[in-house]
């Protein structure tokens, strides 16, 4: 499922800049801090889940790297730059939204679009090879039958496989990725997982993938960043998924346990429904 573009690179030389970095970062709306004094680091090629409740600043997070929301205090930088709105660096998987039926853009047009703002040069060549790269991760989301269709007509998760492949077809050197898996069958989830991480070892992508479910990514994953209510904890998995961590974190007994390969957490309210075990994922 890897594929590598024939764009410029924009990937980053993995022994200088971490594909993002952040420094003492606040973010509150009003009084209420969503995180502060967070120090994060993602190296090129890195996985790391961001989770939490609802509302507990995930999505904000990712406003942050887009350049689309300011901090309050602290830095944050993309590939050694200060993040800002339209870097090419990124690729970006919004959360979901239903596309209106009326929607008549096509597939292979959306992915393209994320092709807009890297150096192809003009003519023919150029051309031949940008269709080339939008063949080649449309093939890998497996979505070329339906390519050429209106976006509007398509189901959901046709949509988001779309998404995902927007998001990587520019080789980006930072994916930040909303809850990709949503409405994707567990075929796809699979599929869509692996294409990402395989994505982050093979061109040195930085991934942040939000999610509330970490099972299906749990092999991937290089580091947890989990945010509750103004607090948060970042580490290897092991290290922020275990039964002391998330009691501390969430300020009340939380259980967590790994049954066959999967981590199931119970106890506090709002993570129970926060991690929905499912029992076909191996
Ligand atoms: N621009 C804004 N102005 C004021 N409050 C905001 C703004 N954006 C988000 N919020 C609030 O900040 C909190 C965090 O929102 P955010 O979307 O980052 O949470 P989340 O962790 O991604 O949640 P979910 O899991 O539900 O997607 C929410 O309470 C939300 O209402």
């Amino acid at each position: 499922m890897t594929t590598r573009s024939q764009a410029e690179p924009v990937a980053l030389d993995t022994s200088t800049e971490p594909a993002v970095r952040l420094r003492g970062a606040t973010l509150a709306y009003g009084e209420r801090p969503l995180w502060s004094g967070l120090d994060l680091d993602v190296a090129p090629g890195e996985f790391v889940a961001v989770l939490g409740p609802n509302g507990s600043g995930k999505t904000s997070l990712l406003r942050v790297l887009l350049g689309l929301q300011q901090l309050n205090s602290g830095t944050v930088e993309i590939g050694g730059e200060q993040a800002r709105r339209g870097s090419n660096r990124i690729g970006y998987i919004p959360q979901q939204r239903a596309l209106d039926a009326n929607v008549t853009v096509r597939g292979r047009d959306l992915v393209g679009l994320g092709l807009d703002g890297h150096h192809w040069g003009m003519g023919i060549r150029a051309r031949r090879q940008r269709k080339q790269r939008v063949d080649e991760v449309l093939a890998a989301v497996e979505a070329t039958p339906y390519a050429k269709q209106p976006l509007g007509l398509l189901s959901g998760g046709e949509q988001q496989r779309l998404r995902v492949a927007q998001a990587l077809v520019g080789d980006p050197a930072v994916l930040l990725c909303d809850e990709p898996l949503l409405s994707l069958d567990l075929s796809h989830q699979r599929k869509v997982s692996r294409l990402i991480a395989d994505q982050a070892r093979s061109t040195g992508s930085g991934v942040l993938f939000v999610t509330h479910e970490i099972n299906p990514v749990l092999p991937m994953v290089d580091k947890v960043l989990y945010l509750v209510d103004g607090r948060f904890r970042l580490g290897t998995p092991d290290e922020v998924m275990n039964s002391a961590t998330l009691s501390e974190l969430y300020r009340t007994d939380v259980e967590v346990a790994r049954v066959g390969g999967r981590l199931v957490v119970a106890g506090a309210e709002q993570c129970q429904d926060h991690h929905v075990v499912e029992a076909d994922e191996a």
